[in-house]
């Protein structure tokens, strides 16, 4: 498992540009009159002081030259690229001015702490990228070249910036709607498991044993208007004995010959050797944000981690696991492999 990037925003990693999207909320703050007004200011910095310090800057700076812009003003920043704002059609600005400009900016940036990265929409300065990367880099700084922009940041930056990408492909995946049925139907299914399942199993014994006493007697208990109990009885026991079965199937599974060897190459995985790691964080956090090398066992091994553990637990019945991938045929390889893992069919606790 790969060390975690370095981020100021806590413990979890999150993309820059999902942090960016977080923490650009003042569309107002500057105007495309403002950027007009100032051609040697290109560069647009993410990322926003305090609102005191925000007010004592729009008293420091004129509007134009007020250096909080936000990088998802494109009307800003595109209107201004290239047009409003490429250096040599002003006079007496040649690319030693630029790399002098971009040296300030860069200082800026290194030293305020309320900024992480600068992002620059300016044609001149994708010819000059080598030199301004280099500069970057000497200062201490990540640089990148996205198509048409430049973004210098202080963490490193991905090889893709969805909020960068004029051309930006569809990237959300749209479910058909029979599929997208199934899902929903997953989940509800789920959550009703989950909350059931949240009651303390010796309460659940003693509701079924004096609902079932209720039924078989014939004292007028009978009418006791509690109808969704006796049904909720019966789900309860159905459940339990599924979550049994499950148990006593995987158990025989993993004590079989095929078993042991199937065990045997899946703890040569790397992802294996943190199997308890990876149980213990998605027990204690909602979100859990795990990157491996390819091949170490991502796909097929932490959805088993998790209900090899629901079963063992006696929640094997309650727990579901959906599990992505970009392509059907990759889905369908996968929950082939998962399911012979696990020494089963397809369609016995694992489908496609
Ligand atoms: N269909 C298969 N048949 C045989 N072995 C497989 C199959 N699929 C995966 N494996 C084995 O399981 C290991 C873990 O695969 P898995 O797909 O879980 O890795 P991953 O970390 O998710 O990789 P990636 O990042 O490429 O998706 C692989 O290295 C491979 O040895």
């Amino acid at each position: 498992m790969k060390d975690r990037p370095p981020s100021s925003y806590g413990a979890v990693y999150v993309p820059p540009h999902h942090r960016l999207r977080s923490v650009i909320t003042c569309q107002n703050y500057t105007s495309s009159a403002s950027f007009d007004a100032n051609p040697k200011n290109p560069i647009t910095v993410a990322g926003f002081p305090p609102p005191q310090q925000q007010q004592e800057d729009r008293d420091r700076f004129p509007r134009q030259n007020s250096p909080y812009i936000s990088a998802y003003d494109d009307a800003i920043t595109e209107e201004g690229s290239d047009r409003d704002f490429d250096l040599s059609s002003h006079p007496g600005a040649g690319p030693s001015d630029n790399i002098e400009q971009w040296k300030r900016k860069l200082t800026m940036l290194s030293r305020d702490k309320d900024k992480q990265e600068l992002i620059s929409r300016e044609k001149k300065d994708r010819l000059d990228f080598d030199q301004i990367a280099i500069l970057a880099s000497r200062m201490g700084l990540y640089s990148h070249l996205y198509a048409k922009v430049v973004v210098v940041s202080k963490v490193p930056l991905p090889n893709y910036r969805f909020d960068l990408d004029d051309r930006r492909p569809q990237r959300e995946v749209t479910l058909p709607l029979g599929l997208l049925r199934r899902v929903e139907a997953h989940v509800s299914e789920f959550s009703s498991q989950k909350s059931r399942t949240n009651q303390s199993f010796s309460d659940v014994s003693f509701s079924r044993s004096s609902s079932i006493c209720s039924l078989a007697t014939d004292d007028g208990l009978f009418e006791a208007p509690e109808p969704l109990a006796s049904t909720k009885v019966v789900m309860d026991r159905v459940h339990w004995r599924r979550s049994m079965q499950l148990r006593d199937q995987q158990r025989s599974w993993q004590e079989s010959s095929g078993g042991q060897e199937m065990l045997e190459f899946r703890r040569s995985l790397p992802a294996y050797k943190e199997k308890d790691a990876v149980l213990s964080a998605i027990s204690q956090n909602q979100v859990v944000i795990i990157s491996g090398e390819t091949g170490c066992g991502k796909t097929t091994q932490i959805p088993q981690f998790i209900l090899e553990s629901e079963i063992e637990s006696l929640r094997g019945a309650g727990c579901s696991i959906i599990c992505t991938q970009p392509r059907r045929i990759s889905a369908m390889s996968v929950s082939e492999r998962v399911a012979a893992e696990r020494g089963e069919n397809l369609g016995e606790s694992v489908s496609s």
